[in-house]
């Protein structure tokens, strides 16, 4: 088996902004804008406290004129810092929404293009919750948490300045008395909580994960009576969850010890400062001002701490997004295909010596050699397990081979660019994806997105406008993603008239074993027998009825072709 990367669960977290910025650098601009008019706002709430104190001087001087400017001044500031912050909120907003839209177009556009393989190998949950939900995290952090985080880091510098330019001796008392102990407490907090956190993401993404599987699995777990089975498995993953979200307000109690030592050092520096003005040494407004000031320090280190819990957070989920757009970077590399060769719009499909194996050591496929020339009508036979739907997403260029080659018009598939491999070799699975909408709406969803004429055109050539008009409202009927409104057999036909828009060289259709009235599957019949005569077909077969209508037949037996020769036509 080629080596799959599976997506870690907790992948490190170092560095990651530093892995981010290919990321962040085409919105660098605007991100510059959004800090600096930020920080302006910061710095203009910094100003307050200054004010305050010169209008107590005013008042001690008796100047009125003065104690009106300060009084303007404060209100200016204010009014300013509203409207810079504003600003810069709807900037850094806008840069942030950027930046993530980017990244869940990479995200998605990588995994559209990801080979099969590799998307099976992964948890369905876990891709799904990197490319949703985490990505919605991280843009709520950019709009709400992140302008919050520039103006508490602006606050923690500029009210430092203020303080030391007011009094460096109650500055250096302040330092001494709450620092130690707060930045004690702030570490002990980090270190908890970036493993705490970190586990709480990976136990939350595992319970997505295999909630979503149950779900899609729902009617087979029903039809083995093994619910129960699943709900403890889900009541156990659900309890890690539990406990892992414990720890962490556990860790984040710990940040309770900077509260602490912030009041040990305001009562400390109101009787320092009220001393030493009694003592005449320093004048009333110079402890007004520290006091104020060091308020705001104080309630920019309560938010840091709330804050760091969130950028802990949004550390983990971008640590996520960036290992799956490594990953799929890495495995996307060599599928794109060269290009340079010419491919032929028909031709002969070929498969040479094919081994497969999903799991090391166990092979699905081994030695498979065989032909399909343009125009051939072939079924694909064999045992359930023997390998049919293996071999029809290896020759569709879905799976790449372990051994051995597949080549289309003499051009080996994997020198086939992905659109092009599309437009000449179309599977049709077993079970065909549908999306909620119209009839109308999933016909459509072919490259080309053809207009009514053209459906009904493809209709017609299959012979399926009767089907169309048997429907509740025709071509409007709506049809839900999860099916229940279309059979298995209907949800084949949506399949072909796709197949005869796309009009590929070659189609391969695994045939559905369930559900399939006999109405239905003459039409899948009819519709088979109708398509253009230049194109080549192979029939995954289940029906004796399907087997008998097409001429040659490939037998897998036990993942070897057993006889690939053509069969004699029948009549
Ligand atoms: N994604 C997978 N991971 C691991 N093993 C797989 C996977 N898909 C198929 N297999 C195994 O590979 C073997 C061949 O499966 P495949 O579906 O190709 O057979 P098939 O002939 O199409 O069967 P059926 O007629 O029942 O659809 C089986 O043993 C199957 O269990």
């Amino acid at each position: 088996m080629a080596d799959v990367p599976v997506l870690t669960e907790s992948p490190a977290q170092s560095g990651v902004l530093r892995r981010a910025w290919p990321h962040l650098r085409p919105h660098r601009g605007s991100i510059a804008v959004a800090v600096t008019l930020s920080l302006l706002a910061t710095l203009s709430m910094t100003l307050l406290p200054p004010v305050v104190g010169w209008a107590i001087d005013q008042v001690e001087e008796g100047d009125g004129t003065g104690l009106y400017l300060a009084a303007a001044m404060f209100a200016a500031l204010v009014t300013g810092r509203m409207v810079l912050l504003r600003t810069a909120e709807l900037w850094l907003a806008r840069a942030g929404e950027r930046v993530v839209r980017t990244l869940r177009e990479t995200a998605v556009a990588r995994l559209a293009s990801a080979p099969l393989r590799f998307l099976e190998a992964q948890r369905s949950g876990d891709l799904l919750r990197r490319t949703t939900s985490e990505i919605a995290d991280l843009a709520s952090f950019v709009r709400s948490d992140l302008p919050d985080l520039l103006a508490v880091a602006g606050y923690l510098v500029f009210t430092t300045t203020v303080l030391l330019f007011y009094s460096w001796q109650l500055t250096l008392v302040l330092v001494l008395v709450f620092l130690p102990p707060a930045v004690l407490a702030m570490r002990w907090f980090q270190r908890g909580a970036r493993t705490a956190f970190a586990e709480e993401a990976a136990e939350r993404a595992t319970v997505a994960a295999t909630y979503r599987e149950g779900v899609e699995a729902q009617e087979l777990l029903a039809s083995r009576g093994a619910e129960t089975e699943w709900a403890r498995r889900f009541d156990r993953d659900n309890e890690k969850l539990h406990r892992a979200a414990f720890r962490s307000e556990i860790v984040v109690l710990r940040s309770s010890g900077v509260t602490l030592a912030q009041g040990v050092a305001d009562a400390a520096i109101l009787v320092l400062g009220g001393l030493l003005v009694i003592g005449g040494g320093m004048p009333v407004s110079t402890v007004a001002v520290f006091v104020l000031a060091m308020r705001q320090l104080f309630e920019s280190a309560n938010q840091l701490t709330a804050l760091i819990g969130q950028l802990q957070t949004s550390r983990v989920g971008l640590a996520r997004l960036l290992d799956l757009l490594d990953t799929t970077a890495r495995v996307d590399t060599g599928s794109a295909g060269g290009g340079q060769a010419e491919i032929g719009e028909r031709g002969t499909l070929h498969a040479d010596a094919l081994h497969y194996s999903y799991v090391d050591g166990v092979w699905v496929l081994r030695d498979v050699s065989c032909d399909f020339p343009a125009g051939s009508r072939s079924a694909l036979v064999g045992p359930t397990g023997s390998g049919k739907t293996t071999l029809a997403k290896l020759l569709a260029g879905l799976y790449e081979p372990d051994g051995g080659q597949v080549r289309f018009a003499g051009v080996p598939l994997a020198d086939i660019p992905p659109g092009e491999l599309r437009k000449r070799i179309m599977l049709i699975p077993q079970r065909v994806h549908v999306v909620t909408g119209t009839v109308r709406e999933n016909l459509r969803l072919v490259p080309s997105s053809p207009d009514d004429e053209r459906l009904s055109w493809a209709l017609g050539e299959l012979g399926l406008l009767p089907w169309i008009e048997g429907l509740a409202d025709g071509l409007d009927t709506e049809v839900s993603a999860t099916g229940d409104t279309l059979s298995a057999g209907e949800r084949q036909l949506i399949g072909l008239v796709r197949a005869a828009l796309v009009d590929p060289a070659v189609l391969i259709l695994d045939e559905a074993t369930a559900d399939v009235d006999p109405v239905t599957a003459e039409r899948i019949e009819t519709a088979l027998d109708r398509l253009r005569a230049d194109r080549s077909l192979i029939v995954i077969a289940h029906r004796q009825s399907t087997i008998d209508r097409l001429p040659h037949a490939v037998r897998l037996h036990e993942g070897r072709t057993a006889r690939s020769e053509p069969e004699p036509s029948r009549p």
